[in-house]
């Protein structure tokens, strides 16, 4: 067993508003976040204040503890205020991918029992059609402003009492993110008051970022990476946050130029450009410090080139999944310089791990061996929504949760992560459930089986690749007919890419999908 060298840090019993912005007040007239379009800045002290009449107006038009309340929004300033104000009226945030189809978004309204949903007007048409369609929803309201519905900006007026309400940290959840884990569909994650907290605290002991900081908000809040690297900790600490809808490489660039943005926390795709994008050298980027890069594998070649072109640091790298509120392992700030290439860091405080023979999976390894990397502590997930079994194949009896990523520790505790056994693919560092896209597949008249599976294309990134056994009475589709009837259904980050046509799919006498065969064939 390996144990993080860092002393552990007590559990946060606080829920997750008091915990970030427990100080805001105190910090005043500080920029806590800045709009990178056009410049609009919220202070601290108006966070502040903006959250709790907020959370009195959520109170008032009916949120009461426990309810799930839908963000369903691309980056901007508000969704921080909407976000700390539905957890301090006593709600559960789920966040939804502002690109998912009004049938996506549907699904996880339904799963995970949404009664309010929060968006903004251009994404108005889905919201309610999904809300149409999954039922439940009591009310849509939206961040900006729409014909119909009422706006935060309005709810901010009201002159309702702020909620007062007892939290039980170790207990009430918090988020309830979407993953898919290790197989299967995507599966809301309950991440509690205590879990957030926590993993805030504990990553806070090896990244630590604070006032006179400023981070860049370019990946998106809605995922468990830049809720936390993005929006919580930089938040908690008095940072100034720059937000970004979305990514462009020139308005990215030209936010980091004009704001000094100091840290960047970024997946590979990002990296890539960094290193390899002429338009790179047209912007003094000269006040950068650091550069984090997480979600997905990086490349070490790419990680020096992009580090040496502007110099900075190694990028250092941070490894954890949803299910672990998200972190396990972060290159400490201070220590850029000595983490050996291409590791994603060392446990964080209060965190235990395993590395497990793949074969025997009762067998423990020790350092410089390969096998599966199972991660203990207090930010381990309190368990997928409604789905006890899916939670106890992911988290055994004794609190392991088993990442389904391969890795290998050195002799000095740094870990690499080497492979992966899970069925997940990563598209440019979004989830992508095979499982997904396969039934998905199923429902074309002229497709009698089919399985998906990952592979690199030549810019590195995964991509999804579908072989796929045609029903001779369905018409017999063409390649273009399968990319079409996946991406007509689907958010774009989880196109198929790729088609190769079969006579049959590789199984195991289980029935279960033989992956590596299909990896192989590649
Ligand atoms: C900024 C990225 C890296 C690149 O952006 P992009 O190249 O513009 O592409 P998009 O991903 O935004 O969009 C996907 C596709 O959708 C398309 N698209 C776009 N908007 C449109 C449109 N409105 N209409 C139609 N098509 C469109 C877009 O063109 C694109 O098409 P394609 O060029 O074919 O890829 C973006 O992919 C991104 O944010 N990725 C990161 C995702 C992410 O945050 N994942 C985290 C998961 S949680 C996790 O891993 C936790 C780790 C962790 C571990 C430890 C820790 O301590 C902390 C964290």
């Amino acid at each position: 067993m390996f144990r993080s060298e860092y002393a552990s840090v007590p559990p946060v019993e606080l829920p997750v508003h008091d915990a970030v912005l427990g100080h805001a007040a105190d910090f005043g007239e500080r920029p806590a976040l800045v709009d990178g379009t056009d410049g609009t800045t919220l202070t601290y002290e108006q966070l502040d204040r903006f959250h709790r009449r907020l959370a009195a107006a959520f109170a008032e038009a009916g949120v009461r503890k426990g309810d799930v309340l839908a963000l369903h929004s691309p980056n901007t300033i508000a969704f921080p205020t909407a976000f700390y104000a539905a957890t301090r009226a006593g709600a559960t945030v789920t966040m939804a991918h502002p690109l998912a189809t009004a049938e996506e978004l549907a699904k996880q309204l339904r799963d995970s029992g949404a009664r309010w949903l929060v968006t903004v007007s251009p994404l108005l048409a889905t919201a309610r059609r999904a809300a149409e369609l999954a039922g439940g929803v009591r009310e849509i309201f939206v961040c900006d402003s729409a014909p119909g519905h009422r706006s935060l900006i309005d709810l901010l007026g009201t002159a309702a009492p702020e909620p007062e309400l007892a939290f039980d940290a170790a207990e009430d959840v918090a988020v309830l993110p979407y993953s898919s884990g290790t197989t299967g569909v995507p599966k809301g994650v309950m991440l509690t008051h205590r879990q957030i907290g926590t993993n805030l605290a504990q990553l806070q002991s090896a990244a630590p970022t604070g006032p006179g900081e400023r981070i860049l908000a370019v990946l998106p809040f809605f995922h468990i990476y830049g809720l936390t690297a993005l929006m919580n900790a930089p938040l908690r600490l008095g940072s100034t946050v720059v937000v970004l809808p979305r990514f462009d490489l020139e308005t990215f660039l030209a936010a980091i130029e004009k704001h000094r943005i100091t840290g960047l926390y970024v997946a590979p795709p990002i990296v890539l450009a960094l290193a390899k994008h002429p338009a790179v050298t047209r912007y003094d980027l000269s006040c950068l410090q650091y550069v984090l890069c997480a979600a997905a594998p990086l490349d070490a070649a790419l990680a020096r080139a992009c580090a040496h072109r502007l110099g900075l640091p190694p990028i250092g790298q941070a490894y954890g999944m949803t299910e672990l509120s998200p972190g396990s392992h972060v290159v400490p700030l201070d220590r850029l310089h000595d983490a050996p290439a291409g590791t994603v860091g060392k446990l964080i405080a209060g965190t235990e791990m395993r590395i497990v023979d793949l074969a025997d999976p009762a067998r423990d390894l020790g350092a410089g061996e390969r096998g599966e990397i199972l991660i203990r502590g207090p930010q381990v997930m309190k368990g997928y929504l409604g789905r006890p079994e899916a939670t106890a194949a992911l988290i055994d009896a004794d609190g392991w949760l088993h990442t389904g990523d391969v890795g290998q520790v050195d002799g000095d505790g740094w870990l690499f992560v080497v492979d992966r056994v899970k069925e997940l693919i990563k598209y440019k560092g979004f989830q992508v459930a095979p499982a997904e896209l396969e039934a998905l597949l199923l429902t074309h008249p002229g497709i009698a089986d089919a399985a998906v599976v990952g592979e690199y294309d030549e810019d590195g990134n995964e991509v999804p690749h579908a072989f796929v056994v045609r029903r001779s009475e369905g018409g017999e589709p063409t390649e273009n007919d399968v990319l079409l009837h996946v991406a007509e259904r689907v958010a774009p980050y989880k196109r198929v890419r790729k088609v190769t046509f079969t006579d049959s799919v590789p199984r195991a006498a289980s029935g279960k999908i033989l992956r590596r065969e299909l990896r192989e064939r590649i």
